[in-house]
């Protein structure tokens, strides 16, 4: 089963995938952008906001979940996959750009995974208040100092991404504990 995480910045990914490490000690754990060889050098590039062109950033996100799905994904599909985002958030973070079209986006993404695809989706959704806090506690990247109300309105698009995506997605509100989120999680998986 390949399943995804989702969720903006700071809503509590890596620390629910750490949680299911622990539940799932045979999964492949893995993330968008950065699994690969080649997506390591693509997530510095993408994350220090560099690229002057939105199109040129969509592209490199692509470009490393191409290779993500080759050499990762593809190969495991037998196993249990969880990963940190997915097509879902390319889908999503494209959409609110608003330079290439809803089409192109979907289009796009289906050549680069070949329309392999999670199988459930797991959105950790956050409030504004709670999203600022934890902006608060740490040094921001370039895509985090868009801002909060930017963030909020990729957590819309990434339910818009599932929709569009025709994919199976499950609400969890990210400010509950670490605990509850994970049995969330686990409930809906077994
Ligand atoms: N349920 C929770 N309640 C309170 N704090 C939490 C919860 N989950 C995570 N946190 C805290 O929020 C911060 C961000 O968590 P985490 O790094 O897991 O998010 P993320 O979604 O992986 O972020 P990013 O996309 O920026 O890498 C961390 O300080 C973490 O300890
Ligand atoms: C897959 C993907 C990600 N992004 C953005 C979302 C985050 O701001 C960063 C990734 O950082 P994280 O610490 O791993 O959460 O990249 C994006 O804009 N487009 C995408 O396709």
């Amino acid at each position: 089963m390949y399943i995804a995480i989702e969720g903006i910045d700071t809503a509590g990914k890596s620390t629910q995938i750490q949680k299911l490490k622990e539940n799932f000690p045979d999964a492949i754990i893995t993330k968008e952008p950065g699994a690969t060889a080649i997506g390591k050098e693509i997530r510095e590039i993408v994350l220090s906001a560099k690229a002057q062109s939105k199109k040129a950033e969509f592209l490199l996100f692509l470009a490393d979940r191409a290779e993500h799905i080759k050499e990762v994904v593809e190969p495991n599909l037998d196993k249990m996959i969880i990963s940190d985002r997915s097509a879902v958030s390319g889908v999503a973070y494209a959409l609110i750009q608003g330079e290439i079209s809803e089409t192109a986006i979907v289009h796009l993404n289906r050549f680069a995974t070949g329309g392999i695809y999670p199988q459930k989706v797991f959105l950790l959704k956050l409030t504004k208040e709670e999203l600022e806090y934890r902006l608060s506690q740490k040094e921001l990247d370039g895509i985090e100092l868009r801002g909060s109300e930017y963030l909020l309105s990729i957590q819309d698009a990434i339910i818009k991404a599932t929709e569009l995506l025709n994919l199976e997605l499950v609400t969890i509100d990210a400010t509950n504990s670490i605990e509850d989120i994970t049995k969330e999680i686990l409930k809906n998986i077994e």
